[in-house]
């Protein structure tokens, strides 16, 4: 079941802050996703994305503060089949690797790919649904190596979907796949987050090609600069045109200076 069961907040942060070693990365981060949000999180390279998607993940544990899904302390969550995630480094397969694509969607529901010779019907007929919703049914049978990129990460996008989960969380995904891929792309996953009413949080560098997707807007970098609709972020000029551009940060001389491309 993919309806909004609740008002519970899917994510909730309070007053997170995060160090390697004794550098800070994150500081007093606080903010509430609410169910059936599709957020984009944008900030320039370094500015704690990825870090901020693993805390939620559990991945990392913050040094203050903490992270909640669907009300729980993340450390004691263990309803890991509502959560989707797709990293950015998931099309990362090479041409040898020796698994269909209907082997790595089951994926998402056991974890290894060998156990889907076991799959009984209804968990099959899961996977050509995932399958089918990123419009991926012809390759079902090929091998993933032999897919491009944006075909490879549809798929890892079917994996994430296949237990059906009410929040997907996606960091970086469309690395990799060429512009006009990356528009259906986002075409898809509003039409996860309508029609579904799944919760998106989306991680990018680049919010210029995908706020007219988004409800939502969270500008990071190791703090929070904005969070409000798209609507707000787009009319505020200052915030549109730091981070509607692909930023990075070149370091010379131990001095910082903003790129962009
Ligand atoms: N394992 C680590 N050990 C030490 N420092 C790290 C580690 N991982 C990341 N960092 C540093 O923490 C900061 C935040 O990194 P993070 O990967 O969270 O940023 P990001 O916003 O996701 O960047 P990008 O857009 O480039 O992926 C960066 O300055 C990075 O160099």
């Amino acid at each position: 079941m993919s309806q909004i069961k609740s008002q519970i907040a899917p994510i909730e942060l309070r007053n997170v802050s995060f160090q390697y070693g004794t550098r800070n990365v994150l500081e007093d981060i606080s903010f509430q996703v609410k169910p059936g949000a599709f957020i984009g999180l944008v900030g320039p390279n370094g500015s704690g994305k990825s870090t901020l998607m693993k805390i939620i993940l559990g991945l990392l544990k913050p040094g203050q503060g903490e992270a909640r899904l669907f009300g729980e302390k993340v450390s004691k969550f263990h309803k890991w089949d509502k959560v989707g995630f797709v990293s950015q480094k998931a099309n990362s397969f090479n041409t040898g690797f020796p698994a269909t694509v209907f082997e790595v969607v089951s994926m998402g529901l056991f974890g290894k790919v060998g156990l889907f010779r076991f799959l009984k019907k209804t968990h099959k007929e899961k996977v050509h649904q995932a399958i089918k919703s990123v419009g991926m049914e012809e390759y079902t049978y090929q091998n993933i190596g032999q897919l491009s990129g944006g075909q490879q990460q549809r798929v890892f996008i079917a994996r994430a979907l296949v237990s059906d989960p009410e929040l997907l969380i996606l960091d970086e995904p469309t690395v990799g796949v060429d512009v006009k891929n990356v528009q259906q792309f986002y075409s898809m996953l509003r039409h996860f987050n309508q029609e579904r009413k799944m919760t998106l949080i989306l991680v990018t560098h680049d919010i210029g090609a995908m706020s007219d997707y988004v409800t939502d807007v969270i500008c990071l970098n190791k703090t929070i600069h904005f969070h409000g609709n798209s609507h707000e972020f787009a009319s505020n000029p200052d915030l549109s045109s730091f981070y509607g551009h692909e930023v990075s940060m070149i370091t010379h001389n131990h001095e910082h200076e903003e790129v962009h491309t």
